[in-house]
């Protein structure tokens, strides 16, 4: 892995993470699904501790190819994976869940027969005695899945069931959180909701990695996002700053904008609306903390 180091003395990683906070860290990864042909071609990435990391580009790139590699369902032929500095290269789907790595796929991502709870149960097969506290933290995250326990999840509307997949994903208290295209398929609304339930469980202290096909929307919630381009990292930055690129505005984000000056205006719109997504997550967190206090208030 290629390091610099500052002023300071601190080890900074290639993407800029400081050596001591990198928590995942995919380096020049070849991988495929069939011997011989190659999705991804040298990719790389870097997840910092606590960080929500975005990754966009065009269709075919390869993102969800890297997200099923990184889970250990695509054959990685060669570079590494680690986890808080430990090889888990080529680990089987169970054996890097028990290693605090949880995936929601895109598709099929809760058992539409069972109830919410017992999807809830599913999500702690390999360790069932943590079961009453992982419900617990799923209940102070989303308390609308306590609520409607016994609902079955197919019955559920798409941004529901979306939730239901990710706090499945997180009762194994992972440090980090795979999400493959979240927001599919459902109406702008529900993407609000879809990115808003995304901070907040960032926030909650797990770090993601999320893949979009709404990339603009993904740069606005996103810490820090990477543009994949034929299988390899071709930009990254902070969200912001991929928004306000004008060579990531042509090729990817897709607007009209010609110059870099209307780029910056766009940005700037952009950035607003990241400030309003953000702020209503710190009203959800406050709105909660409060129904808390409430509630102990009431059993005193
Ligand atoms: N199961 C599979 N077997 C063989 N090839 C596959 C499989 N899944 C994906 N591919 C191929 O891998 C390439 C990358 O696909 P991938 O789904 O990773 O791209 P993506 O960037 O996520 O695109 P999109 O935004 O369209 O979902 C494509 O050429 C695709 O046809």
């Amino acid at each position: 892995m290629s390091t610099t180091t500052t002023d300071a003395g601190e080890k900074m990683s290639a993407a800029g993470v400081p050596q001591k906070d990198l928590l995942l860290h995919a380096d020049n990864l070849v991988a495929g699904y069939i011997p011989g042909v190659n999705i991804l071609e040298g990719c790389s990435l870097e997840v910092a501790q606590g960080e929500l990391v975005g990754i966009i580009g065009p269709n075919g790139a390869g993102k969800s190819t890297l997200l099923k590699a990184l889970f250990g369902l695509v054959k990685i032929h060669s570079g590494t994976v680690t986890l808080q500095g430990k090889d888990i290269t080529g680990m089987k789907a169970n054996q890097l869940v028990a290693n605090g790595v949880g995936f929601v796929p895109q598709n099929n991502n809760v058992f539409p027969s069972l109830t919410v709870e017992e999807n809830m149960r599913m999500g702690t097969y390999l360790k069932p005695k943590i079961f009453t506290e992982r419900w617990s933290f799923i209940g102070d995250l989303f308390p609308v899945l306590h609520d409607r326990r016994s609902q079955r999840a197919g019955a559920m509307s798409g941004g529901e069931r979306q939730m239901v997949a990710m706090a499945r994903a997180l009762m194994m208290n992972p440090s980090v959180l795979l999400l493959d295209e979240p927001s599919a398929g459902l109406s702008p609304v529900r993407q609000d909701e879809t990115f808003l339930r995304t901070r907040m469980i960032n926030k909650a202290g797990v770090s993601v990695i999320m893949v979009e096909q709404n990339a603009r929307r993904c740069l606005q919630v996103c810490d820090r996002g990477y543009v994949l381009d034929q299988g390899k990292d071709a930009y990254t930055g902070t969200g912001r700053e991929l928004q306000a690129d004008p060579k990531v505005i042509s090729l990817y984000l897709g607007t009209l904008a010609e110059d870099v000056d209307e780029a910056a205006q766009s940005a700037e719109v952009e950035a607003a609306e990241a400030e309003r997504i953000e702020a209503a997550v710190e009203a959800e967190a406050e709105a909660q903390a409060l129904a808390e206090e409430a509630d102990k208030k009431e059993e005193s």
